[in-house]
């Protein structure tokens, strides 16, 4: 559904080359739902842009639903839908309409159009606010209005920009059970970004992790925690010193890595934290170290990201 290879793009700022993509190989399933993470400017914009023919690439190729994004972008346009990350609707256009609208600027005729708008109003649960100025819905129900335009072509392929930054949990929630839905009666291939992780976690088959513009990691998000980051796995102590036999006694087991003190807490990261903890309570307890809690954590896609650059993908979250 999606094959990238060599896909780049440079901009040019005040006589500076900035290489905002540098030679992206994607390859999208049908019928996938794909993350696409990075941190804020790695690039996941300008190469949604890129697979979506609003920018054209520097270099490389890129056949987005069966059509070359540079030989055929009427075609590719076709066979997508885009979410970006404005609103799609104008404020003062009534829901239906705007729906109606879009049908009709993409070739369907009038009783097509309202047929279509309809039928995506009721699965989008928009049909009370059909007659509602675009401008006056809530953040959740104004994103729903978004995925409607972007459906309205039937596309085979979505892609989502950030659909549910500036959400609450429960719209949040919400908008993704549409998503779902939509993805499950029709079978459309879905490439989102997204700044949440356990949104990419919970609901991606596959995980992309973009950083400078080139791809550090393409897995299913369990492999990439497994392998990539491990479980935490912490100790506290009765005191410091107690903290630092601990921290001695755990460095000398095989699969312990990343081992830290912090005053009386002792951590370290190991691929199975749980197989390790009794093992090293045992340990412990031997060599009489005073264990006072004991805690296995199952990583994130953060401790992932944190594995590979060093850098928490949170960092630069504070204005979202
Ligand atoms: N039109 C442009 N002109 C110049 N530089 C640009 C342009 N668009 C993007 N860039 C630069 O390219 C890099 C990648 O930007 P991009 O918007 O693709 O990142 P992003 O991963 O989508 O970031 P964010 O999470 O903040 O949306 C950044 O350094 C950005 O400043």
């Amino acid at each position: 559904m999606i094959r990238t290879r060599g896909l780049t793009r440079h901009f040019r700022v005040k006589g500076e080359t900035v290489e905002a993509v540098r030679g992206l190989d994607i390859d999208v399933q049908e019928g996938e739902l794909v993350a696409f993470l990075g941190p804020n400017g790695a690039g996941k914009s300008t190469s949604l842009r890129m697979l979506t023919t609003l920018l054209p690439p520097t270099s490389g190729s890129a056949t987005v639903a069966g059509c070359d994004v540079l030989a055929d972008p009427a075609g590719t346009r076709r066979n997508i839908g885009y979410l970006g990350q404005g609103n799609g609707a104008g404020n003062h256009f009534r829901v239906r309409d705007e729906v109606v609208t879009q049908g009709r600027c993409y070739g369907l005729s009038r009783a097509e159009s309202r047929k279509r708008a309809d039928e995506l109003l009721a699965v989008l649960d928009l049909e009370s606010l059909a007659g509602r100025q675009a401008g006056t819905l809530s953040g959740g129900q104004r994103r729903r209005l978004d995925i409607a335009i972007g459906l309205v072509h039937r596309p085979r392929l979505l892609f989502l920009d950030e659909p549910s930054t500036g959400l609450d949990p429960h719209n949040r929630a919400n908008l993704w059970k549409h998503i779902l839905r939509l993805r499950e009666e029709h079978g459309i291939t879905i490439f989102m970004t997204t700044h949440y992780l356990d949104e990419a976690d919970t609901m991606a088959e596959r995980v992309m992790v973009i950083d400078h513009g080139r791809m550090i990691a393409d897995d299913i998000p369990e492999n990439l925690k497994a392998n990539l980051a491990g479980d935490g796995v912490t100790v506290t102590t009765a005191d410091e010193a107690d903290a630092g036999r601990s921290a001695e006694i755990a460095g000398r087991m095989p699969s312990a890595r990343e081992v830290t003190v912090d005053a009386m807490t002792m951590s370290l990261r190991a691929p199975r934290g749980n197989a390790l903890l009794p093992d090293l309570l045992r340990s412990l307890d031997a060599a009489g170290v005073r264990v006072l809690t004991a805690e296995v954590r199952r990583p994130t896609l953060d401790d992932v990201f944190l594995a590979l650059t060093g850098r928490s993908l949170r960092e630069g979250e504070g204005d979202r």
